[in-house]
């Protein structure tokens, strides 16, 4: 919280529109560029946990429930900072901290917690190499769109995305941050056969949050009590967060992320795109699908 008040004025000033850089034809934001070497080439550690997304798919939610496991349901050690500044984002360098994330994540203790968005294409070797732990969250591709649609409605360092007709063509031929969903989806499903990887479903965490919990810490190999268990549900549960300045941004200034147009924490909720899309472009949406996920074992769920 300290830094993001004592640092709001730099914030404002360098935090402009996010410029557009592609790497094999996967746009990134411009801030990379002139690091990717460095982080293409980070060196990972074995008992490094990676969590890997792409946007809008529930990272902040899975951040949030693996900080808890980690520190065993403690609440307050879980509010000690921003989620932005609790773990490292590699691919990134935030004009308000001196040093790109990765360099942090250098800097830190283990056991680190380090996010990506990347496609599993370019992770950086070392993390296959040191046979990390990752957890995947993906989330079905008609919601995805809709938050990362009003995302870019708030945030002022995103393109403006006009209207949901022009966002869900830039999106459907990926050409929005972090490229195609249906490549990252696929891509990342195709890694788990040869890694360490836990592929989740945001739909079956918000169905059966226990569950899905239950699945993490047997893949962390971790054991908890019920009551410390109920306690992380609890923590991380929508209506919670959505309080927790912590995980809210609500901190932030409001001319970097206006939370009157669109809150971060929005809704939470699968089946949201059915308030957007139109028939045709659900249609229209539904055979795209069928031709870019044709021969995939990947089944969504777009509602529960
Ligand atoms: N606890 C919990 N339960 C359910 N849903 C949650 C939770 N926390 C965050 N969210 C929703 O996740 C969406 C944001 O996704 P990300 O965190 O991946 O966004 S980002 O790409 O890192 O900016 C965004 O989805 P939408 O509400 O549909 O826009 C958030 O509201």
């Amino acid at each position: 919280m300290a830094m993001i008040e004592k640092n709001a004025p730099t914030m404002e000033k360098e935090l402009k529109l996010f410029s557009i850089w592609e790497v094999d034809e996967v746009p990134l934001p411009g801030l990379t560029k002139e690091l990717w070497d460095q982080i293409y080439n980070f060196q990972a550690k074995p008992d490094d946990l990676i969590l890997a997304t792409y946007p809008k798919s529930g990272t902040h939610w899975m951040q949030e429930i693996l900080d808890m496991i980690q520190n065993d349901g403690d609440v307050e050690k879980c509010k000690r900072d921003h989620s932005l500044h609790r773990h490292p984002f590699l691919e990134l360098k935030f004009p308000h901290k001196e040093k790109p994330d990765w360099v942090i994540a250098l800097e830190m203790s283990s056991p680190r917690l380090i996010k990506t968005h990347l496609p599993s294409q370019m992770i950086p070797p070392s993390i296959w190499k040191e046979n990390c732990k990752i957890v995947y969250v993906a989330r079905n591709p008609k919601d995805c769109l809709v938050s990362y649609y009003h995302f870019h409605r708030m945030a002022s360092y995103l393109p403006d995305p006009q209207n949901l007709e022009e966002f869900y063509e830039k999106f459907v031929l990926g050409k929005v941050f972090y490229g195609s969903w249906f490549d990252h989806v696929k891509g990342w499903w195709a890694a788990k056969d040869t890694h360490r990887i836990l592929y989740l479903f945001y739909e079956d965490i918000k169905k059966d949050p226990k569950r899905e919990i239950e699945k993490i810490l047997k893949f962390l190999e971790k054991d908890i009590s019920e009551e410390i268990l109920n306690k992380i549900i609890y923590h991380t549960s929508f209506d919670v967060m959505k309080q927790n300045p912590m995980a809210n941004y609500t901190t932030w200034p409001t001319s970097i992320m206006d939370h009157s147009i669109s809150p971060f924490m929005r809704k939470g909720m699968p089946g949201d795109w059915k308030n957007y899309f139109t028939v045709a472009q659900n249609e229209e949406f539904d055979k795209d699908y069928q031709n870019k996920m044709a021969g995939s074992t990947l089944t969504f769920r777009t509602e529960i």
